[in-house]
């Protein structure tokens, strides 16, 4: 394993990617404006970036469209393809250590958490898409014997994603991934905050073989990127991950241009239910804590609100006591640590504006509550929390788990479809039909059952109600997302019977 000293070596020699990648090659923005990247834990200086406006939109389109048009990807033998995005993903495997330092210094998140997961995760996400390219098949209708109907899957077109700082990498791989595969053209614009890895990532697609104007990343806000490519006219759907509030615009984006196809991948509040049934609490404990904590809380999918039987609370909570300890915050660079720094200054008083309210509200703050250094919060733990309570309500985005209890499966259930929110949820239970029957009346995307993970490349994630919006990622239901279907009919009818 490599220690501190290995990470910050490698960080010293390394050099960051400052201009945007638009068919196959850098770019710099027409207007020539920039902003900074910073090292959130540190706030250092990593790169100035090129800060594209919509005319550097409007050329990263013609590109992607005149590659789309012109068949460059899209029809070249599915095989090729194929080996082209499995070349993409080994360069990344080759890469694995300099992108894992960049990511976290990038974001903040713990460089043993890029290697554990971000990292092999994006690889295995690319490799299983590519996969799929020669052998996901199309569907001939129940026409009868005078005709035949293909129902055949076309590409969509030229695909904006528009990404979250919170995964980087891992986002940028659910999206390309089934985009490329599909044979799409794709425009990606990362968080500002956290551009570096997507851009080192089209370098290696290109040096992979990927043609000029198939990927291209374009850098800058979300004012003077995002909503030229929500609105504009010749992208043909949106792919988003981000807040809910501005996944609500890229609706209205859509519906004020082209009515390209939108899907989003919004907040979540999600619910962790341990029924009263519930086995081995010294687990649940380890896993709750994993759910609301890993990467910071800042994770969409993050079981932050604990609802517990009131006949196991007492016992659960002190197994989460004694286990907190193990979630150390300190340097994103040092592998020991297990919580980094947030994202950023704006968003670390975000969260601390809710560790506010908890104590005007007068609520139990059972661990943490406070800030550290730079933008690190201790791990919260907050007790007593009421359904009506916004920190019950809204999405925190930090390192805090609310507790709240309950007393019968009914007022469970109720407690975990009560905020606006749908995307995934745990279910801790030593009975099976307990279990299942709470999974199955939560309205969620996803609901794990003694366990906690957004799971496999082969599993669809998406949410509910205000979570999600138009299709899944991940999983060959992610290939719906970037394909049109297209219905060929042929007649089959013999000459003297007359056309269909
Ligand atoms: N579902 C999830 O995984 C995520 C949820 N969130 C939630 O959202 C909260 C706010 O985080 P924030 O970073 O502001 O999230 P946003 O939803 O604002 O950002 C997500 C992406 O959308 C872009 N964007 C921002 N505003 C616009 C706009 N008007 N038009 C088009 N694109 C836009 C951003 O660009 P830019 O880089 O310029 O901001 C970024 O690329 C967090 O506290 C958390 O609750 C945040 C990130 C991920
Ligand atoms: C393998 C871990 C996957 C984490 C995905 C989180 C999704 C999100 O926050 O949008």
């Amino acid at each position: 394993m490599n220690s501190i000293s290995d990470h910050a070596a490698l960080a010293r020699s390394m050099i960051f990617p400052h201009h945007s990648w638009i068919d196959g090659e850098d770019y710099s923005a027409l207007s020539g404006a920039t902003f900074d990247t910073t090292n959130p834990a540190t706030g250092e200086l990593l790169s100035r970036i090129t800060a594209c406006d919509n005319r550097d939109v409007d050329y990263a389109v013609s590109k992607a469209r005149a590659a789309f048009d012109d068949g460059r990807w899209r029809l070249l033998a599915p095989a090729e393809r194929k080996t082209i995005l499995l070349r993409l993903a080994s360069l990344l495997e080759d890469n694995s250590h300099p992108l894992a330092v960049m990511e976290s210094l990038d974001s903040g998140k713990p460089v043993g958490e890029c290697l554990a997961v971000d990292i092999p995760e994006t690889i295995h996400i690319l490799r299983w898409h590519a996969e799929t390219i020669d052998k996901l098949y199309d569907q001939t209708a129940p026409a009868g014997n005078q005709a035949m109907a293909m129902i055949i899957r076309e590409p969509v077109g030229v695909v904006g994603c528009v990404l979250p700082w919170n995964f980087p990498l891992l986002m940028l791989a659910w999206k390309i991934g089934p985009a490329l595969a599909a044979g799409c053209s794709v425009i990606v614009k990362p968080a500002e905050q956290t551009s570096l890895t997507a851009l080192r990532v089209a370098q290696l697609a290109t040096e992979a073989g990927v043609p000029a104007g198939i990927l291209n990343i374009v850098t800058g806000t979300g004012r003077e990127v995002g909503e030229p490519i929500g609105l504009h006219p010749d992208i043909d759907m949106v792919s988003f991950t981000g807040s809910t509030a501005t996944g609500r615009r890229f609706l209205r984006y859509a519906a004020d241009s082209n009515l390209k196809r939108v899907v989003l991948e919004c907040g979540g509040k999600n619910p962790a239910v341990v029924l009263e049934d519930a086995e081995d609490l010294d687990k649940v404990a380890g896993h709750i804590l994993n759910g609301a904590l890993w990467n910071m809380g800042e994770n969409c999918s993050a079981t932050s609100r604990l609802l517990v039987h009131s006949g196991v609370k007492d016992k659960l909570l002190a197994a989460i006591a004694a286990q907190i300890g193990e979630w150390k915050m300190g340097d994103p660079l040092d592998p020991a640590s297990r919580l980094g720094a947030l994202i950023g200054k704006a968003h670390f008083d975000k969260v601390n504006s809710y560790l506010a309210l908890a104590r005007a509200e007068n609520l139990t703050i059972l661990h943490g509550g406070d800030s550290e250094q730079g933008v690190c919060i201790q791990p919260t733990i907050i007790d007593g929390v009421s359904r009506d309570s916004a920190i019950f309500q809204e999405e925190i985005f930090g390192p805090v788990l609310t507790v709240t209890p309950f007393e019968s499966i009914a007022e469970a259930i109720t407690l975990a479809n009560d905020t606006p929110y749908g995307l995934a949820a745990a279910v801790y239970s030593g009975n099976l039909r307990n279990a299942l029957n709470v999974a199955k009346a939560i309205r969620a995307g996803t609901v794990t059952v003694n366990c906690f993970g957004e799971g496999d490349a082969s599993t669809p994630f998406g949410g509910y109600k205000q979570s999600g919006f138009g299709g899944r990622d991940k999983s060959v239901f992610a290939h719906d997302q970037y394909t049109e279907l297209k219905t060929i009919w042929i007649d089959l009818s013999a000459p003297d019977e007359g056309a269909l």
